[in-house]
């Protein structure tokens, strides 16, 4: 098993900060460093969701987070995505300290820079799949030619361009995570974060959408994380970071070694740790 990359908080970029020290970190496209997360306090009980958790991921990296039940994912993922705050640590996108970010920016800051894939595709309902993945390209202002460029190209390199054109109710669960999958990557984000995004899928739309996020990691350079309970989604990733009780356990490298390997290793790791894990097996 490969040892965590160690921390460091001097080259963390606060908000702000000039374009010289940004292209610094163009190869950073996350650094989590010490985040602690306590929930509750001021005389009630307090949870200690996160404890002093590091980690970076590179621009084009795709990885997964495990984890028993209640081990932290979900407080971690939201502290990436600006939903939640740490209660200490930095955690940088881009190069940008966001944990220092003001309310009001966090909206726009969400907008440009991350895109999102829940359990349960999240499309709206009143919208056709063509105009729910064309959303963030709208709302950003990109010129309409160019909206429906990207939207087929990113329909084609998702298999939906045939659904475009229907409502999510027209569309089986699959068709509709791969839809959500071209709303969050559409806009060429920083950052996808991707919540158990095969939670609810057979294997066979799992392997589908799993193989598709793959494809698009190599050819986009798209940044993935993804959290998920399932051995078999992990092995797709490069690298798993397996939290427990709040820290980084350990972390594994697909490197050079089959998927079929990689499975087996996760699979190890995921004996050891416990609690829940591989629940969707
Ligand atoms: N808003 C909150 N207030 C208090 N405690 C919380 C809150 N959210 C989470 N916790 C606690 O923090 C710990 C980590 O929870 P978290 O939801 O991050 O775990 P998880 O690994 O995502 O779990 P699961 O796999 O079951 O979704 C748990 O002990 C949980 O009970």
């Amino acid at each position: 098993m490969a040892a965590c990359r160690a921390s460091v908080h001097h080259d963390v970029v606060p908000s702000g900060t000039t374009d010289i020290r940004k292209a610094l970190t163009m190869t950073n496209a996350l650094r989590v460093a010490d985040v602690q997360k306590v929930y509750g306090g001021k005389r009630g009980s307090t949870t200690r969701a996160l404890d002093g958790v590091s980690f970076d991921v590179d621009r084009g990296e795709f990885v997964a987070i495990m984890g028993p039940s209640g081990s932290g994912k979900t407080t971690l993922l939201n502290c990436i995505a600006t939903i939640d705050r740490p209660t200490s640590g930095v955690v940088s996108v881009g190069g940008v300290d966001v944990t220092k970010m003001r309310s009001r920016d966090l909206a726009k800051f969400r907008r440009e820079q991350l895109g999102f894939v829940f359990q349960d595709s999240n499309l709206l309902d009143t919208l056709t799949c063509r105009e729910n993945v064309a959303l963030p390209l709208s709302i950003a202002r990109v010129p309409v030619p160019q909206i429906d460029q990207r939207i087929e190209a990113m329909a084609r390199a998702l298999g939906v361009s045939e659904v475009l054109d229907k409502f999510p109710y027209q569309v089986s669960g699959g068709q509709k995570q791969r839809v959500a999958a071209c709303r969050a990557m559409v806009g060429n984000p920083t950052l996808v974060l991707a919540d158990e995004p095969t939670g609810a899928l057979d294997s066979k739309n799992s392997k589908l959408l799993l193989e598709r996020f793959d494809a698009l990691n190599k050819q986009l350079n798209s940044t993935i994380i993804m959290v998920t309970h399932d051995s078999f989604a992990a092995s797709y990733c490069q690298r798993v970071l397996f939290i427990r009780d709040g820290r980084i356990f350990t972390e594994l490298r697909h490197g050079n070694q089959s998927r079929k390997e990689f499975f087996s290793q996760i699979m190890g790791v995921v004996a050891t740790i416990g609690g829940g894990m591989d629940d969707a097996l």
